[in-house]
């Protein structure tokens, strides 16, 4: 069968955009990785996959695979991607639309400069909610990464998320660190690996290794869960430009159960058609 695709990013971060509203297809995992590949597929950071929604009072459900083939909770960068897709294909007539996901309902707004913007719901600071092993809830936690102490945070914003303080992003151990960290058995469920360096109480840096698919160019969810862990240690104050490799993005967090609130960017590249075996 040919499968029509739309290649998408948001600040650099980058998707295989598929509507199966309209078409028919089951991807298993395999073929995700074989597609995710930059040299012999398409290549991509994560697929998103366009559905009808299971509940009713929703209008889609986005699901989410990295390019391991892995299916995640959630994809900041990727959710206003897939806001500009189904109103480009017209799929919804609507700016404001609900869309479930494995980590959660968002709420995904066309903005009229053709940003969008995401409630990516409410951080959660338990270790459970990631998983991650602990003993208790705490600001900041002791990881033994082969002998060497490194000091993290913890957040689950639908998805597993591990913050770092660096002094410089340039020249942070994000190879060395990133994988290490991703794999660390006291995350049961593997983590995405931020490492943010500080500018001031309201602009950060972020490099982001991400869960199944290594460093990427900008990561919505990195960028959420590295703002919610600043401003609770009460180092960032509210709203917090995040300097991404591929841009910048805007968080808004009032603390709290307060949702966080992403805006961005999202652009087209191409689209095409791949034959699946
Ligand atoms: N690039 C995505 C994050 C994908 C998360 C995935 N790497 C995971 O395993 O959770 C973002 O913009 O939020």
């Amino acid at each position: 069968m040919l499968l029509h695709f739309t290649k998408m990013h948001g600040l650099g971060n980058d998707f295989m955009v598929v509507d199966l509203v309209t078409q028919r297809a089951r991807l298993r995992d395999e073929q995700i990785r074989a597609l995710a590949d930059r040299h012999f597929g398409i290549g991509f950071d994560q697929l998103l996959v366009v559905e009808p929604p299971l509940d009713p009072d929703m209008d889609f459900r986005y699901r989410i695979f990295n390019a391991d083939g892995s299916e995640v909770e959630n994809c900041g960068n990727g959710a206003r991607c897939f806001a500009r897709f189904v109103r480009d294909q017209r799929l919804t007539h609507k700016r404001e639309i609900r869309v479930e996901t494995r980590g959660g309902p968002l709420t995904l707004r066309s903005e009229d400069d053709g940003r969008v913007s995401v409630d990516m719901g409410t951080p959660r600071f338990a270790p459970e909610a990631l998983p991650f092993i602990a003993d208790e809830e705490s600001l900041t936690h002791v990881l033994d990464v082969e002998g060497e102490c490194v000091t993290i945070a913890v957040v689950s914003v639908g998805n597993p998320h591990a913050v770092l303080r660096v002094d410089d992003v340039d020249d942070a151990p994000v190879a060395h660190l990133g994988p290490l960290i991703e794999a660390h058995p006291r995350f049961p469920q593997r983590v995405n690996v931020g490492f943010m360096q500080i500018v001031s109480r309201q602009e950060i840096r972020l490099r982001v290794f991400e869960r199944g698919s290594g460093e990427t160019l900008a990561c919505g969810t990195g960028a959420c869960a590295a703002v919610a862990c600043g401003i609770r240690q009460g180092l960032l104050d509210s709203p917090v430009t995040v300097h991404l490799r591929g841009g910048d993005l805007t968080i808004t967090w009032a603390g709290g159960v307060a949702s966080l609130l992403m805006t961005g960017p999202a652009e087209r590249v191409f689209d095409g058609r791949v034959a699946l075996s």
